[in-house]
């Protein structure tokens, strides 16, 4: 699929595939081309070339749409004064699905309690809670679901992520954006990471965990330049960390520690440590942000002997 908005890509041939019965993740920095790559999928916008299939069919050939694929696409266009409950059965009966299925779906999303309540008294959680029983109305066997946990609060993060797992469990296939790699990392078992509309990667979350995650020793000095110093005359890299620490990578603990005891250096803290995967995920999509801060290290890793 390529979609381009006058000499614009948000989306640039991307190809991937998603599979029943698990949870894959949807991710990339902001601008990326998700939301572009679903509304496509959806039908919502045309594609510069390519195409998106649910269950090898475009959206316009589905018979039944919504009970073959949900999507939680932004906030819904929701008529303010019209009530919860109404919402959901006005979009029950144009798509011909019985309307016992809206109180089914507002216990599935904890929202029983406001089912009379106007769609414009809300609070976000809850308009997000109304937009994925929208989703989830014609029990379709596919997902998409667009940055779903945004606006929730910790209680309804949990909730959405057992949600998500659990119709992955019945064998449904879910599609998640999110530009949070944690997040991704809690909820999906495959990953497509997509930069500037472009594949990066299709893997397992496994496999990408395997390969992202680098130790390093991290060292905490009131005497930075000494300590440095120190690290660069033995020929070890050295880089400053997002709080002020140091952090070499390439050397072992032990090797570390000799080398600031044989040198007399103070020093606060000596461990070792695993990047995050936020930090294996930024640092894959780090060409593709548009506007990164791009100061680089405090100091530049010396190698020296
Ligand atoms: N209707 C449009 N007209 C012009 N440009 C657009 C339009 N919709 C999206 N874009 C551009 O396409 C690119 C991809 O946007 P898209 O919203 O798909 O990214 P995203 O990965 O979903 O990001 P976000 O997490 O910020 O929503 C961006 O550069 C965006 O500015």
């Amino acid at each position: 699929m390529t979609k381009r908005y006058g000499a614009a890509v948000a989306v640039d041939e991307l190809s991937f595939q998603v599979r029943p019965g698990q949870v894959t993740g949807f991710l990339g920095p902001n601008g990326a081309g998700k939301s572009t790559t679903m509304r496509v999928i959806m039908g919502l916008c045309r594609p510069t070339s390519g195409y998106g299939l649910i269950d090898g069919r475009p959206y316009p050939e589905l018979e039944r749409p919504l009970r073959q694929v949900g999507a939680f696409l932004e906030a819904k266009a929701v008529h303010p004064g019209r009530s919860v409950y109404h919402h959901l059965a006005g979009l029950a009966k144009s798509n011909r699905i019985p309307e016992s299925r809206v109180n089914e779906t507002l216990a599935l999303v904890g929202l029983q309690t406001v089912a009379r309540k106007r769609a414009a008294g809300l609070s976000l959680g809850m308009a997000q809670r109304l937009g994925l029983a929208a989703a989830l109305l014609g029990n379709p066997p596919v997902l998409l679901l667009d940055e779903p946990v945004n606006g929730l609060d910790p209680e309804g993060i949990l909730w959405i992520r057992g949600l998500i797992r659990r119709l992955a469990d019945e064998g449904r296939t879910i599609l998640v954006s999110s530009h949070l790699m944690s997040e991704m990392a809690l909820t999906a078992s495959h990953l497509i990471v997509i930069g500037r509309g472009r594949l990066l990667a299709d893997t397992t979350i496994d496999d990408f965990i395997a390969r992202n995650s680098r130790s390093f020793v991290r060292i905490r000095t009131p005497e930075q330049e000494r300590v440095r110093d120190v690290l660069t005359a033995a020929g070890v890299e050295a880089r400053r960390g997002p709080d002020g620490a140091i952090e070499v990578v390439g050397a072992s603990l032990e090797q570390v520690g000799e080398l600031i005891g044989r040198h007399h250096v103070t020093v606060h803290e000596v461990s070792m440590r695993s990047a995050s995967l936020e930090e294996a995920f930024m640092q894959l999509t780090a060409d593709s942000v548009e506007y990164r801060d791009d100061a680089g290290p405090a100091f530049p890793a010396g190698r020296m002997g």
